[in-house]
């Protein structure tokens, strides 16, 4: 369960009287997500998504990832929109924590993902990619390759103790990954973790299912486009067992393909993009693993999972294996 700062009644009946969104009439901590506290509201104007953001954010950036999803959803992407207060203002404050309250988005995101939801994931992905086209400031990548090596740094004391030999594998990949990271590639904002429990979907009963909307916009950058792709690869295209799913991939490369072709150089960076994704999301997961205080109210990820798709990716290599 990701709530990390508890708010009493009180408090949070006093944050809604600076809005014009109604009474209200319940709310609960969200029992998922690990980057932030979340919050279900109900008024009696509807349904709200309260957050206060915690841990990797910076504040001073909220504004960045707020203005991305107002762009985003003027150009007709389906995502969560700040609601402004009376006095304008869509961040605030709330039990010491930075705050905003958002609309909420209809659908459910997939506990399994099935064949039928990679199409869907690859277009929504590359929409997300044209309609960010636009948005005037760029965010460097903060958990980008620059900060891969001392994420591992803060890895080492307690790393081992996660699987024996791990630190010094994790060594050897992650020189790989840095002398072949490619220097120039399409660029744009990117959603950046675009993992299933970002994608809601409507329709699963048909078995036709359609994205209803993408959401937690706050690992939000500018980089390249296809790296993008590279962490929807691992997130939506690993089976339980970990096997790599072709089919899987190749819906999501075609769909993603059919509204923004990939150029030459994109296609080759594949395998080495998929290795970095990887990398990326073992390193946070690991230092979550090893630093999260016991009795903390998150479910941790396992950093193993990641390893696994790492060491699928170094022994592909070839674009061919992605189906391609
Ligand atoms: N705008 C929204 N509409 C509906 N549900 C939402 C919305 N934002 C978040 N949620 C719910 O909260 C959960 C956690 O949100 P998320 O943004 O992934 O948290 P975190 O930032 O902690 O990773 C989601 O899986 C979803 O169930
Ligand atoms: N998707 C990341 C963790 C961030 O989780 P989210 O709850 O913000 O989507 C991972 O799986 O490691």
């Amino acid at each position: 369960m990701a709530v990390y700062t508890e708010i009493s009644d009180e408090a949070l009946r006093a944050y809604l009287a600076e809005y014009g969104i109604g009474e209200l009439v319940a709310f609960r901590g969200i029992a998922e997500g690990v980057e932030n506290s979340n919050y279900a509201l109900k008024t009696t104007a509807g349904d709200f998504i309260l957050t206060l953001y915690e841990k990797r954010v910076d504040p001073a950036e909220l504004p960045w990832f707020l203005g991305l999803m107002r762009h985003l959803a003027a150009r007709g992407l389906s995502c969560p929109q700040p609601v402004a207060a009376r006095d304008g203002e869509a961040l605030r404050e709330l039990c010491g924590r930075p705050a905003a309250i958002c609309t909420f988005l209809p659908g459910v995101w997939p506990r399994r993902v099935r064949q039928e939801h990679c199409a869907p994931l690859g277009a929504a992905l590359a929409e997300l990619h044209a309609s960010g086209a636009g948005f005037a400031e760029a965010r460097p990548n903060s958990l980008g390759p620059e900060a891969w090596a001392s994420l591992l740094d803060g890895c080492r004391e307690g790393g081992d103790a996660v699987l024996p030999g791990l630190v010094a594998e994790l060594d050897r990949h992650l020189d790989g990954i840095l002398r072949e990271w490619p220097q120039d590639l399409p660029r744009g904002h990117i959603h950046a973790d675009l993992f299933p429990d970002n994608v809601f979907f409507l329709g699963d009963e048909s078995g036709v299912p359609r994205v209803s909307g993408l959401i937690d916009f706050y690992f939000a950058c500018t980089d390249f486009l296809a790296y993008d792709l590279a962490i929807c690869l691992n997130a939506w295209c690993f089976e339980p067992d970990y096997a790599f799913n072709i089919t899987k991939a190749r819906a999501v490369i075609a769909a993603y393909q059919s509204i923004r072709p990939l150029s030459e150089a994109e296609l080759a960076a594949l395998p080495v993009l998929c290795r970095g994704s990887a990398m990326r999301f073992l390193l946070t997961r690991l230092y979550d693993w090893t630093h999260t205080p016991a009795g903390a109210m998150v479910t941790r990820k396992d950093p193993l999972e990641y390893l696994k798709r790492l060491r699928f990716h170094e022994a592909a290599r070839d674009v061919r294996a992605y189906g391609l």
